[in-house]
């Protein structure tokens, strides 16, 4: 058969373990279910493009095709559905029933919404288990197995996923190398492709060239990075893209003065800072930084190397903050747990991440044992690569959560650089204005200072007013932040009405 003939004949080694597994993932659906008890769900989409050759390829290689029920060695034995809704795009209804004349589909097309269409189908069809084009990555396989029931409040029957570990890579390298046919949108720069209502062409394939404004777009599978291919779908929310002009984001913002504030919270990951063994440098050094772009320290915290105290303290900041940064605990050592931590605070499970584990290979190489690198296990379905020339591996960020994996400050100096520099050529990062501070010292003992300063607390609700001492009997040291110098300097002046002005000396 020429799909399994094409596969077989090309060198991308990647792809053929994939395929291996894809027909062996259909052939035991093949077994455990009759042909007439299974259906394939195709919507001319390119995953389930590429599925319809598997299936056909498959079938092929089967033992089924020997008694096959027509007598027709040939056709596709395949019960396929179509749900047709009359918000698809034009290109895509034409291609779906243009490939089911091509290759004598059974095709029914279905015009009710999903559930009931389903529903009706196992009732009268006995189906029992229904191919999917369903890959990790995608919102809806979360949690899916290559075999798994359908989802609670769903009618009953298995969900096979035989490409569910394929990348988009592998998606494109199949349908390029095998030479089939596919929807015509994708050389026009869609990626993915859902309504006609929530999908556009991908904007990272739009060409330089777009003089007039209308821009062209390179095909589909010009996309590099494949975790982007959903770029082109309108986001309802997605907490990955910070925005300061969106108040309904659920982003938690402090008002400063009437300007939103961007809140970030720290985690370092660490039995031995606990047991007061080593000393955090990182997390002070990250709260300068963060100030120095304008963003709001709201808490720093240690937490042991314990998956459920990582998934607890992840939790709790990642509904709070706009940004949590996470350091420690990334690695393959028993202690590394941070990932897992955050898997589980996100309630998904770790996956196997191919770009990142090609990465790994290219630094570690030989000394990962068997095929599949611990450290290219990723939280599924929530997690971007940050890119950067000067890192040797991206940087991990699942959701508004960003792992860091520096061990000092020298590598957390360049780590942030590129964190930075990445944010921003993405387009995720806004820069605040920076906060401004000043420091007075003053004479004068807690109990003369505490109502004064109570009060003006009150009178600049929009400056941080802070106190300390160095010492017991040292002076006290009154601080002032704002994002506006201006209310820092009134303050100050108020301040220093409330007592002789030879109590204070300023600091910077
Ligand atoms: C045959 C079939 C079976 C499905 N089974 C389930 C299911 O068990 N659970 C579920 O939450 N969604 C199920 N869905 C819905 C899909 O997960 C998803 O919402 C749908 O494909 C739309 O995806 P899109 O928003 O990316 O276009 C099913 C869809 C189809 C076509
Ligand atoms: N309207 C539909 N009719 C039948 N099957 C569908 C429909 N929508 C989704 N599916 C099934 O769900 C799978 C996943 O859908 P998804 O949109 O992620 O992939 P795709 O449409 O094949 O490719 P793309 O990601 O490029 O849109 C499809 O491969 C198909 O098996
Ligand atoms: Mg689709």
């Amino acid at each position: 058969m020429e799909i399994d003939k094409a596969v077989r004949e090309c060198d991308d080694r990647r792809l053929k373990t994939k395929y291996a597994n894809a027909i062996y993932v259909i052939q035991r659906a093949l077994a455990l279910y009759s042909i007439e008890e299974v259906a394939f769900s195709f919507n001319g989409g390119k995953d389930s493009t590429v599925l319809l050759h598997l299936l056909r390829a498959g079938h092929d290689l089967s033992e089924a095709n020997k008694k096959c029920p027509n007598g027709n060695p040939q056709g596709f034995p395949f019960r396929t559905i179509y749900f047709e809704s009359s918000s698809a795009f034009p290109e895509i209804n034409s291609f779906t029933h243009g490939i089911a004349t091509m290759y004598s589909l059974q095709m029914e097309v279905i015009h009710t919404d999903f559930k009931s269409g389903l529903e009706a189908l196992i009732q009268s069809k006995s189906i029992r288990a229904i191919f999917l084009g369903v890959r990790i990555g995608d919102p809806t396989a979360v949690g899916q197995e290559q075999f798994s029931p359908s989802s609670p409040g769903w009618p009953p029957f298995m969900r096979v996923n035989p490409i569910l570990d394929w990348s988009y890579r592998d998606v494109w390298a199949f349908l390029l190398i095998c030479k089939v046919p596919y929807c015509c949108l994708y050389d026009k720069g869609y990626t993915s492709i859902g309504s006609i209502h929530d999908t556009v062409p991908n904007a990272l394939l739009r060409t330089g060239d777009s003089v007039s404004g209308e821009g062209k777009f390179r095909p589909a599978y010009m996309l590099s990075d494949g975790r982007l291919e959903r770029a082109g779908r309108v986001k309802k929310f997605s907490p990955s893209t910070l925005s300061v002009s969106s108040s309904s984001d659920g982003m938690y913002k402090l008002d400063f003065n009437n300007s939103s504030v961007l809140t970030t919270s720290i985690i370092a990951v660490g039995d031995e800072i606990l047991s007061g063994i080593v000393e955090d440098h990182l997390g002070p050094l990250l709260c300068r930084k963060l100030h120095s772009i304008g963003w709001l320290v709201s808490k720093s915290v240690t937490v042991r190397n314990n998956i459920d105290s990582v998934a607890e303290e992840v939790e709790r900041m990642r509904s709070t903050n706009d940004i949590v940064l996470i350091c420690g605990g990334v690695g393959p050592l028993h202690s590394d747990v941070t990932l897992a931590g955050i898997a589980k605070s996100f309630g998904v499970r770790l996956a196997p991440d191919e770009e990142f584990e090609e990465y790994l290979w290219q630094l570690i190489g030989n000394q990962c044992k068997g095929d599949r690198n611990e450290m290219a296990l990723l939280p599924e379905g929530i997690t971007e690569l940050l890119h950067h020339d000067k890192l040797p591996v991206p940087l991990i960020k699942c959701q508004n959560v960003i792992i860091l994996s520096a061990t000092n400050i020298t590598e957390l100096d360049q780590e942030w650089d590129c964190l930075i520099d990445s944010m921003r050529s993405t387009g995720q990062l806004v820069v605040g204005e920076p906060f401004v501070s000043k420091r007075l010292t003053a004479n004068l003992s807690d109990i003369e200072a505490a109502e004064p300063l109570s009060n003006l607390c009150l009178e600049f609700p929009d400056v941080c007013i802070g106190c300390y001492r160095k010492s017991r009997h040292g002076p006290l040291v009154i601080s002032f932040e704002s994002k506006d110098k201006a209310r820092i300097d009134s303050a100050v002046v108020a301040l220093r009405k409330k007592f002789h002005s030879e109590a204070f000396s300023e600091i910077n």
